[in-house]
């Protein structure tokens, strides 16, 4: 099944919370995922020069500020992570509804995931509806939120998860074999009071 890009939240089987974004792609496949820092994960096309063939493949994918998580699948994430100010939930409401579906050929979605040790939100903006809402994560368990063909915040979306490092589960997630076209996967998890990133590339 091809769902396209999409977001895992989740907690490890001992209890570890984890947001993880995984690219898949058909039409540009020829990305990576890069650590800019301690706190920001992007995905780049691996030649710069296709950035500009078009606008929704370049950006940060996951954000830390302090002790939260953002992780989304557009530029989206650095507005999100700009807005923490107004709340978990009103941060990803306000800049989902603001920023809208995108306008490429598929009216591809905007997901995001918002998240701290306590609590998870999840959220999506399609072109025919907007939803935002507080998901419980559960030991073992991931929900996932995909553009295309699952793009729902539903318990039917839910997944096994084997690992307990960031390592771990970027791998894991990345060779999911039920969802095609895999390219990178980056992942946040939170540890008692550190947050260790990770990504993980196909080629
Ligand atoms: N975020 C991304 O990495 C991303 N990659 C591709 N898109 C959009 O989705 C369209 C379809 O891409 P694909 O055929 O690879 O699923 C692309 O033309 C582009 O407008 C993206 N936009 C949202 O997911």
């Amino acid at each position: 099944m091809y769902i396209g890009r999409f977001l895992v939240v989740g907690k490890t089987k001992e209890g570890k919370v984890f947001g993880a974004y995984r690219v898949s792609s058909r039409s540009f496949p020829n990305r990576e995922a890069r650590k800019l820092n301690e706190n920001t994960i992007a995905i780049l096309p691996k030649d710069l020069n296709e950035m500009f063939k078009n606008p929704y493949i370049t950006y940060n994918c996951i954000k830390v500020v302090n002790k939260t998580v953002v992780v989304s699948n557009g530029i989206h994430t650095d507005f999100i992570a700009e807005k923490l100010h107004f709340g978990k939930r009103d941060a990803l409401t306000y800049v989902l509804a603001v920023m809208d579906y995108e306008k490429d050929e598929y009216n591809t979605p905007r997901i995001g995931a918002v998240l701290d040790k306590e609590e998870c939100y999840l959220g999506y903006v399609s072109c025919e509806d907007i939803r935002v809402k507080k998901v419980n994560l559960k030991n073992g368990k991931g929900y996932y939120l995909g553009v295309y063909n699952a793009c729902s915040i539903d318990e039917s979306q839910e997944i096994e998860i084997e690992g307990e490092t960031a390592e771990e589960i970027a791998d894991y997630i990345l060779n999911y074999k039920e969802f095609e076209y895999p390219v990178a996967c980056a992942v946040a998890i939170i540890e008692d009071e550190d947050i260790s990133l990770a990504i993980k590339n196909k080629n």
